[in-house]
Formats: C-alpha cells, sequence, structure tokens
C-alpha cells in the first residue's frame, strides 16, 4: 500500500472560501484581534499567515504587538478592552507569552465568548461536557480531515499521541464524541511502538520531529501528523518519519501542507461562530 496525502492546504482553501461567501452575505465584518507579545521569530509566520487569510476572507483582522517586556497587568488591561469592544468577536493571545507573563491567568481573562482559541477552562470544560462552545483549532482541523479522508470514525480505535492541554486532550474529547475507541499515550506511556501499531486512527501530537517510526504504524491506518518542528537546516519537520510511513498508512497528512493550514482556517471558522453566537444569529 502507499498511503494518500491528505492535502490540508487545499481542503483549508475550500474551507476559507465557504467562510468568505457566508461573511460576504452578513451585514457586518466579524472582528479578529490577535496579540502577540515580542519578537519569536515562529510566531511571526504564524500571524502574518493568520492575518492574510483572515483579511482574504473578509474579517476585520488586526495584529496587536507589544515589546517582549510588557508586564502581566499591561497585557490584561489590553484583553479586558478587547473584551469591552463590541466590533471585537475573536481574541487570540499567542503563545509562549515571556515568562514575566501567566499564561494561565491571560487564558482565563479572555471572554469565553471571544475566545477562539478555545483555551478557556469554560471552553475546555463545555468540550468535555459535550455542551456547545468554541473549539480548539488545531484539533478541529483535525476532525475536518478525517472527514475529508473517509475515515469510519464510530467504533474506530483512535490513538492520541500527547496529551497538551491545546491538542491531546481536546483532541481525545472530539474523537471520543465521534463514537471512536481513544486511548491517549504520552512520555510516560510504556511501550509507545506497541501502543501505536493498534491504531487504525494515529494523531500525533508531541513536537518531536518523527518520533514515530514506519514500525509504529499499523498497515492501512490513517495518520494525522500535527507536529510542526523546525529542522537544523530550517526546514519543516512534523513527528512522524514521513518517508517510512508511507508504504503503510492508508492515508496521511504532509508537514507542511497538512494540518498547519487547518489550524489557521479553523481560527477563521471559531471567529465566524463567536460572531454568529454573539448576536443571537443562527451558525448556518
Ligand atoms: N494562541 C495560540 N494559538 C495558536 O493556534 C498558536 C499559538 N498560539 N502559537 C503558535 C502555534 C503554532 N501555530 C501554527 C499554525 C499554523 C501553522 C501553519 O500554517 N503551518 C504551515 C507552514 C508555515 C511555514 O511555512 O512556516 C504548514 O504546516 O503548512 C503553523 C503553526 C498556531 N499556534
Amino acid at each position: 500500500m502507499t498511503a494518500t496525502i491528505i492535502d490540508g492546504k487545499a481542503v483549508a482553501e475550500r474551507l476559507r472560501a465557504g467562510l468568505a461567501e457566508r461573511i460576504a452575505a452578513l451585514p457586518f465584518r466579524p472582528g479578529l484581534r490577535v496579540v502577540r507579545i515580542g519578537d519569536d521569530p515562529a510566531s511571526g509566520v504564524y500571524v502574518r499567515n493568520k492575518d492574510r487569510a483572515a483579511m482574504a476572507a473578509g474579517f476585520d483582522s488586526a495584529t496587536i504587538h507589544l515589546p517582549a517586556e510588557t508586564s502581566e497587568a499591561t497585557l490584561l488591561a489590553l484583553i479586558a478592552r478587547l473584551n469591552a469592544d463590541p466590533a471585537v468577536d475573536g481574541i487570540l493571545v499567542q503563545l509562549p507569552l515571556p515568562s514575566q507573563i501567566r499564561a494561565d491567568a491571560v487564558i482565563a481573562a479572555v471572554d469565553p465568548a471571544k475566545d477562539v482559541d478555545g483555551f478557556h477552562p469554560i471552553n475546555a470544560g463545555r468540550l468535555a461536557s459535550r455542551q456547545p462552545g468554541l473549539i480548539p483549532c488545531t484539533p478541529k482541523g483535525v476532525m475536518h480531515l478525517l472527514r475529508e479522508a473517509g475515515a469510519t470514525l464510530p467504533g474506530a480505535r483512535a490513538v492520541v499521541l500527547g496529551r497538551s492541554q491545546i491538542v491531546g486532550r481536546p483532541m481525545l474529547q472530539l474523537l471520543l464524541a465521534a463514537d471512536c475507541t481513544v486511548t491517549v499515550v504520552h512520555s510516560r506511556t510504556r511501550d509507545l511502538p506497541a501502543e501505536c501499531r493498534r491504531a487504525e486512527i494515529l494523531v500525533a501530537a508531541v513536537g518531536q520531529p518523527a518520533l514515530v517510526r514506519g514500525d509504529w504504524i499499523a498497515e492501512g491506518a490513517i495518520v494525522i501528523d500535527v507536529g510542526i518542528n523546525r529542522g537544523a537546516d530550517g526546514k519543516l519537520i512534523g513527528d512522524v518519519a514521513f518517508a517510512e510511513a508511507l508504504p503503510r498508512a492508508a492515508a496521511i497528512t504532509p508537514v507542511p501542507g497538512g494540518v498547519g493550514p487547518m489550524t489557521i482556517a479553523c481560527l477563521l471558522e471559531n471567529t465566524l461562530e463567536a460572531a454568529l453566537a454573539r448576536r443571537s444569529l443562527p451558525a448556518e
């Protein structure tokens, strides 16, 4: 078998085109504000891509760039101002934050109705309790890609590699809600390769370049690679050894061009959802 390569870039473009159409029919432009602190170069690329995609789809989007020395109090005051601004539907504070700022305090300060990252404990709790809320962008994008790849989710054995607050845990909730049999494995798991080999759907989200080798992958598995690691040569590499996985998997996402573009498209989808919900408009 040689795997079908899941074209996340193309799926993301279609999703964004659909959002642009819906926005064009609205009497207002959904507002997104991205807050970037300091000059982490990786954040720079992400913020630029997002701004470009948001503007092209018709959002009222802007990035607020503050210096690396910004205090937590200054950032919290900015968030309070954005929470109170009726033109702002979505707020994203780019992570990681400098060490003088507590990320937990910042995440909890964002109005849950504008929390387009889905990181606020209220939204995490809603997801875990199967109530409607804003869902973290990367796991939401993974669910889009699984549907696109034609995965049969009910009853499927899914393994999530990684238990982070921003990917692994919400991924567990979404796969479980879709009736998968989900196992979450992590750095303390005994025999990671054996656990991964049981997966019909494998979602790798650990941030370790090419950790998942060919022989960790069951024949015919669908492999979603969330990892975006920068190699010594500056190139992006996923968490999965792509060339080794190709002959075993049924379908696999590439890095770049897989999950990354979907994260941005889902951020825009969340911003539109937040804008409609805040105005008590129907979601479709
Ligand atoms: N509050 C917050 N929310 C985030 O969602 C968030 C964050 N902070 N901090 C940083 C990470 C990283 N992230 C990426 C999203 C898209 C690509 C992406 O589009 N990648 C392209 C390649 C881009 C390139 O060439 O560098 C791809 O995979 O094809 C990458 C990285 C969102 N993050």
